[in-house]
């Protein structure tokens, strides 16, 4: 006997009341005791064409629908009474012709809306994507045959009527179609249908009562059970060294991470897992998703260590070698400050503190004659030999007045830590990172060296588009190599077509890494319509608070949550702005992620790791992004770049945030980067 979970199961529970679908999971089957146990009230669906569908009764309102075929049973839908019937005689569990994946689908004749919306006479219309397309491409797409039909009919604007009536994978074939990237063939008719790649980021099977009732306690999150193929491939996959993934924001790769972390957990019963990321707010955001996933397994739980890098290295440090007094940012400028003023050169302060922190400090370059010589990656001003000798007296100084008052940099414990540590000595077998693109170099040569060459013992998640904190540099000559071993995702989970399209307008459709290695942002799809994001420029401040109080009243109104929407802001100096707008529209506002009532202020460092329905960019002016400030501090065109740069990457987090509605704005003069907010 075999009990699946359809994903149509789960998004159907997600919709109840949280006192129905407690009582849902009082009538969970137990998997051992079987369906036919008194209570349950087992009746065939009368109407339904395939004779599989059963209902079983929760209440005098809520109904089960289950499919049973022989010994396997599908937990298919959950609704009110006469939804779920109707839902049940709409329905049929195929195995597609062409691809031999299990699909639930709907059956043609019996939608009796129209779905594709027909043009008004005079209104210009769009070609028609598939009109000449083969039947038999669109059914390798995997296409049911009663919808081909329908699917002849769609243009670039009216595909997204049929997202919610085709099998997510159809969606995306026909979408990757319709940019000319045919449907890969997997040819497995002969195999168990639901064993298919397709099936299976659909379909559940459940091994235990404890999948099941995770599967039942947080229905809404249904990344903790469906996953799609090419993330399941990055979960399961053995690599020989480490290996990463990477795509554009929302496509699903801290999903990735925290599957594979569980995974090696699972399958390696006496293994450690550090599971990290670069600060405490994410790591946090982490560790409540592991537990999401690992339920009450106890034992996997408690092999899995969630923390941020800074805090991992410390605890690290202090375990193998002793303990630490780290220098803060004021330490730092302090020594500076001192050894600059007892050196007769003239130099830039600011520039200084940049060297230090991107190159003496930040790569831990220990003698004169390595800084003389090093490659000047990301800081294209050239440096004098002579002056460097001369900088580099002020930096030992510093370096010495610091080791003096007993006090180490971050970059320099990390050094010493991956200097001294023996393999033995390393607590983990395997290392997970999240958010990989914004950790330091010194923290990368570290997990090298803590992961050593053992297989999968290095994985990282990241997207180069997404770097808003730390600079650029090679991974390579910190002796990480992901070549080979590196690939992208695009099927973006979170954010509508719109607001994706419009956000990837922000940065160059290929990226290039530090050593050269790329990534190309072509192809992601989202597989859902929305409201096309809207850019707005207001004469002056008073303006622009109007227009984002009514539009909050207006999400509301549409039955948004406050806590569902986001206020962001460049920086906490233009909170009060955004904090007006909200309580024109007589709404709470709040700094903490409250539940409830209360609509989110956020700066835009601050959303990284977190989603919202809806999003307002607030002030987004000449000036504020990119940042006057930082423009300013930038101390060479190597420097003003990597601002422009991480500038742009921190407005496209912003906008990558929201799911369905995005409305970004400026009072005059408006930032330059708003130009390429296009869609
Ligand atoms: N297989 C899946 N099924 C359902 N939802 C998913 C799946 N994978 C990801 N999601 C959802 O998509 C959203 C984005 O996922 P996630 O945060 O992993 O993406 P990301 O690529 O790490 O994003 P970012 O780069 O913005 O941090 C989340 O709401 C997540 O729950």
């Amino acid at each position: 006997m075999t009990l699946r979970i359809a994903d149509s199961f789960t998004a159907s529970l997600a919709k109840l009341t949280p006192q129905e679908q407690g009582l849902v999971k009082q009538t969970a089957f137990d998997p051992h005791s079987g369906l036919d146990r008194p209570g349950l009230s087992l009746r065939r669906v009368d109407g339904a064409r395939d004779k599989g569908f059963w209902t079983a009764r929760v209440n005098d309102d809520i109904r089960i629908v289950l499919h049973r075929r022989g010994e396997d049973t599908l937990l298919a839908y959950v609704g009110h009474h006469d939804d779920a019937y109707r839902w049940a005689e709409r329905r049929r569990l195929d195995v597609h012709p062409k691809t031999g994946a299990a699909q639930l689908v709907e059956i043609r004749e019996r939608v009796e809306e129209v779905v594709v919306p027909v043009y008004v006479a005079g209104e210009a219309a769009k070609p028609k994507l598939f009109a000449e397309t083969p039947e038999a491409t669109l059914l390798l797409c995997g296409v049911p045959e009663d919808w081909i039909g329908d699917v002849r009919e769609v243009d670039e604007d009216t595909i997204f009527a049929l997202a919610e009536h085709l099998p997510a994978e159809a969606m995306e074939a026909l979408l990757n179609l319709a940019v000319g990237i045919e449907p890969v063939v997997a040819f497995m008719q002969k195999l168990d249908p639901f064993a298919h790649p397709d099936a299976r980021r659909r379909f559940h099977l459940l091994t235990d009562e404890t999948d099941l009732r995770r599967a039942l306690e947080a229905p809404w999150e249904t990344w903790s059970i469906f996953l799609h193929p090419a993330q399941r491939e990055f979960v399961e996959r053995d690599f020989a060294g480490p290996a990463r993934v990477i795509g554009s924001a929302g496509t699903g790769k801290t999903v990735v991470a925290l599957h594979r972390a569980v995974r090696l957990a699972r399958e390696n019963p006496a293994a450690r897992i550090l599971l990290t990321t670069f600060n405490s707010l994410l790591a946090t955001a982490l560790h409540l998703k592991v537990k999401t996933l690992v339920g009450d397994e106890t034992p996997v739980l408690e092999r899995i260590t969630v923390a941020d890098l800074p805090s991992a290295a410390r605890e690290l440090f202090e375990r193998t070698v002793g303990p630490i007094r780290l220098a803060d940012a004021e330490d730092v400028a302090r020594a500076l400050a001192k050894a600059k003023a007892a050196s007769d050169l003239s130099v830039d302060g600011r520039f200084l503190l940049e060297e230090w922190k991107l190159i003496v400090d930040g790569r831990q370059i220990q003698d004169r004659e390595t800084y003389r010589d090093l490659p000047r990656l990301g800081r294209k001003k050239r440096l004098a030999g002579e002056r460097r000798e001369a900088l580099w007296t002020i930096f030992e100084d510093a370096r010495e007045s610091l080791r003096a008052a007993g006090l180490t940099t971050y970059a320099e414990m990390l050094r010493l830590l991956a200097d001294g540590i023996t393999a033995a000595e390393v607590p983990f077998d395997y290392i997970v990172v999240d958010e990989a693109q914004d950790i330091l170099a010194a923290e990368l040569r570290i997990l090298g060296k803590l992961a050593g060459d053992r297989p999968n013992g290095l994985f990282f998640a990241g997207d180069i588009g997404q770097r808003i904190f730390r600079p650029a540099f090679s991974w390579r000559s910190e002796g990480v190599d992901v070549r080979g071993r590196s690939r992208s995702l695009r099927v973006n989970y979170r954010t509508s077509q719109q607001i994706r399209r419009q956000a990837e307008g922000l940065l160059p459709s290929m990226l290039v890494e530090a050593d050269g290695s790329e990534d190309d942002r072509l192809g992601v799809q989202s597989l859902f319509s929305g409201a096309t994001p809207v850019v707005r420029v207001f004469p002056d401040i008073e303006g622009e608070k109007e227009a984002v109080a009514a539009w909050l009243s207006q999400c509301v109104s549409e039955g948004m949550e406050p806590s569902a929407i986001a206020l962001v802001v460049r920086s906490p100096e233009l909170f009060e702005r955004a904090e007006a707008a909200a309580a024109l529209a007589g709404l709470r506002s709040s700094q903490d992620g409250e539940k409830g009532s209360a609509v989110r202020v956020a700066a835009m460092h601050d959303v990284k790791g977190l989603e919202f329905r809806a999003v307002a960019v607030m002030a987004c002016e000449e000036g504020v992004v990119p940042s006057e400030a930082r423009m300013v501090e930038a101390a060479d065109e190597g420097a003003l770049a990597e601002v422009y740069a991480t500038e742009r990457h921190l407005l496209y987090v912003a906008c990558t945030r929201a799911r369905e509605n995005l409305l970004v704005t400026a009072a005059e003069p408006a930032s330059e980067f708003l130009q390429d907010l296009h869609s």
